[in-house]
């Protein structure tokens, strides 16, 4: 791995897209500002809208759309390298949509695509998510070489399912875009994260949704950038925002030579 200065962009998306792309292009504006070199956009940072059928309809073919071409020249301008955060792209049903998080060069090329593979489900008396009711899963884990090292990435509820990131082999960093609950956030967001981190010896940055959203939906932000060691280097609470940090080499070769785990493992499966 070498040194990386890297951007997680908090949001509190709403049912505009243009609004919810010029925002996206502020914090972005900001993130180069303070030099970093990778930046980390929300899940659904194009759009939470009121009904489900906004998102289908915001759909883009991979390839070609408005928010992509958003991204592109986003990363062009810059010179940054952007992990889109997630979009609505089409799916083989034509009733339902894939979250996808696309990810973009300094050149504005894209350069990976991940479709969420773990759909969240929740349900109590007050609170109830199928996102399999509109979403079709992904089926491929993913990761990418950039010119810091090899990324892994991860949507939101993906964070839950530890085998996804160890099938993507040694990392030296994961992007995890999410919109986490409140509710569920408060319980486990931290702790997840920081077990990803020093489970897989590796860096995590996590870009969120934080605050509460036009319609209704509360989400816990606490967008995080997470060293191999699992300190916290850096942290929003909720509201619009950009944490930004050093991912350093040495503090990754480090921890991976004075702990070893990674390579005392047993039961590889
Ligand atoms: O895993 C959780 O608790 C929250 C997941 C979530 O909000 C999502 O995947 O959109």
């Amino acid at each position: 791995m070498k040194d990386l200065r890297v951007a997680a962009v908090q949001m509190i998306s709403g049912p505009d897209v243009a609004a919810n792309l010029a925002t996206a292009g502020r914090l972005i504006a900001d993130a180069a500002a303070q030099g970093a070199q990778l930046a980390a956009l929300p899940e659904y940072f194009p759009l939470i809208g009121a009904a489900d059928a906004d998102r289908l309809a915001a759909r883009e073919r991979v390839g070609a759309g408005p928010i992509q071409d958003f991204l592109a020249d986003a990363a062009r301008k810059y010179g940054i390298w952007l992990v889109g955060g997630s979009i609505p792209t089409h799916a083989d049903d034509a009733h339902k949509l894939r979250n996808t998080c696309l990810v973009f060069d300094d050149a504005g090329r894209q350069v990976a695509r991940y479709d969420k593979i773990h759909l969240f489900g929740f349900a109590t008396g007050t609170e109830r998510y199928d996102e399999a009711a509109t979403i079709e899963a992904g089926a491929e884990p993913v990761a990418f070489d950039s010119p810091w090292g090899r990324i892994g990435l991860g949507i939101c509820y993906d964070l839950r399912f530890p085998e996804l990131f160890r099938a993507l082999g040694q990392l030296d960093l994961l992007v995890l875009p999410a919109a986490f609950t409140e509710t569920t956030g408060r319980a486990h967001w931290e702790l997840l994260l920081r077990a990803r981190a020093v489970e897989n010896q590796c860096y995590v940055v996590t870009s969120a949704q934080g605050g509460r959203h036009p319609n209704g939906r509360v989400t816990h932000g606490n967008s995080m950038v997470i060293d191999p060691w699992g300190d916290i280097l850096a942290r929003l609470d909720k509201g619009e925002g950009v944490a930004v940090a050093e991912l350093s080499a040495a503090r990754l070769a480090e921890v991976r030579s004075s702990l070893p785990a990674l390579q005392h493992r047993k039961l590889k499966t």
